[in-house]
């Protein structure tokens, strides 16, 4: 063994305010995500958009996820070329689809810029803003999911043997932060002196300047790299095998929890896209007060999500939690489908869901899959997850359009909550079998993180 030298990620600092710049990275990519959603009325007053149109909208960013398989081959070009090379090109795929999204949606496009005639010449019953702002947000997904597995990836790096799950904690409340700040900023933006677009313009922005701290996030990585080699410190990833996919896939545990990733997700992200114009409709409120309540998930998550993965590591029972997450998941979709109680407080609880789910889940696959797999495992969970991030807001669209009469004046959401209910049962259903298969299996989902 050659002499231990004091690397970058020895120095608390810079391991800190690397951390810092990748989640604003993630905090970017997260707000773009949900910048639109506030718009949902604004949406359909401009460009006449359908509430199918803004469920197509959400869901094309998971179609290069889903059919491309984007987060599984993610992790194989990221073992391929590197942290450096994958994460600029898919954080540059982000931001040119976010700067896409947003030229669709301005003026210099609609009054027939570029592009805009031949947008017009096919499937005329989308609009040519409707399907530039579909080719924004496609190309916007294909960077954004696995640019999440490369973040993934630089944690693991920097952190291992360090505050591992602490800055896994910290990273997903800096990307939630990314969605609290998109639903109470679209809402100001659109009343901008320079137009509604704003509010696009500014997520566009934000990601734009994310690909600029990435870049000096490589400068760092490179650094790193270089004093790992001369210590021999520098760890090389394992291939990615078909044979691992097979491994996993026949493995009960790893399934279960991956089918529950799926379900309880639909029932998270696509209604949160909805949640606004939800509220909106449902309570009557202003588009500021409704992003504002909306936003109450994200802030439960912030604050919970690392509270509830210290009580994983510290004292296991990550499987009843999941179960724990799923039941309330279910009840507060239930009283927004058919009570008026208090939507901040429902919000609320919704995050203690969101936060008790992720923070029993992500490190549960840790304990289930062998460490040299890990990456596969994320990229095979994420490309399963978006089956259902792509087809749920398209049915939750399609749903509203169906059970509502054309030019209602408030939209009636109880069937698409009754849709996100059903599908936080499944959840629940895949969470007990996790739990019950954990008592066959032994991966020690409900001991301790150190126990294992
Ligand atoms: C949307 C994305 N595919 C996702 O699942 N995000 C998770 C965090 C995943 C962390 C994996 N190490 C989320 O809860 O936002």
């Amino acid at each position: 063994m050659g002499n231990l030298k004091i690397t970058l990620r020895d120095n608390a600092w810079i391991r800190w305010g690397m951390l810092l710049m990748v989640g604003f990275v993630l905090a970017a990519n997260y707000y773009f995500y949900d910048a639109l959603s506030p718009l949902k009325s604004k949406l359909t007053e401009e460009f006449g958009f359908s509430s199918t149109d803004f469920g197509l909208f959400v869901s094309v960013y998971s179609i290069p996820n889903v059919f491309l398989l984007m987060a599984v081959l993610g992790g194989v070009i990221l073992d391929k070329l590197g942290i450096r090379r994958t994460g600029f090109m898919f954080v540059s795929f982000m931001a040119f689809g976010a700067l896409i999204t947003a030229y669709g949606a301005s003026d210099i496009y609609t009054n027939g810029g570029w592009g805009y005639g031949f947008m017009s010449s096919f499937m005329p019953s989308y609009s040519p803003e409707l399907k530039m702002m579909l080719l924004g947000r496609f190309l916007f997904g294909l960077g954004a999911e696995t640019s999440i597995v490369v973040i993934s990836k630089i944690i693991v790096k920097w952190f291992k043997g360090k505050e591992l799950a602490l800055a896994f904690g910290v990273k997903l409340g800096l990307a939630r932060t990314g969605s609290f700040l998109a639903f109470n900023l679209s809402p100001i933006l659109i009343e901008s002196p320079a137009g509604w677009t704003t509010a696009i313009w500014f997520a566009a922005f934000f990601v734009t300047a994310s690909l600029i701290v990435f870049m000096i996030y490589m400068m760092l990585d490179l650094k790193l790299d270089r004093q790992s080699q001369q210590d021999g410190e520098l760890v090389k990833s394992d291939p990615f095998r078909l044979s691992d996919l097979k491994k996993l896939i026949l493995n009960p545990s790893f399934m279960y929890v991956t089918l529950l990733c799926l379900t309880f997700y639909s029932a998270v992200f696509p209604f949160l896209s909805f949640s606004a114009d939800f509220f909106l409709n449902k309570f009557g409120l202003s588009v500021k007060e409704s992003g504002f309540i909306s936003s109450m998930l994200p802030v439960g998550t912030m604050f919970f999500t690392p509270l509830f993965g210290f009580v994983v590591d510290k004292y296991g029972r990550a499987a009843s939690l999941m179960i724990y997450g799923s039941l309330i998941l279910v009840l507060v979709h239930t009283c927004f489908a058919f009570t008026t109680i208090n939507p901040y407080v429902l919000m609320v609880i919704l995050g203690i869901a969101f936060s008790l789910v992720p923070a029993s889940m992500w490190p549960s696959v840790a304990k289930i899959v062998d460490e040299k797999r890990i990456g596969s495992a994320y990229g095979f969970m994420f490309s399963i997850q978006n089956i259902g991030l792509w087809i749920f807001p398209i049915l939750a669209g399609v749903v509203l359009d169906k059970t509502n009469a054309e030019g209602v004046e408030s939209l009636n959401y109880t069937f698409t909550l009754i849709m996100f209910a059903a599908l936080g049962i499944l959840g629940l259903l895949f969470a007990i079998l996790l739990k019950r298969e954990d008592k066959i299996s032994g991966y020690g989902l409900e001991l301790p993180s150190n126990s294992k």
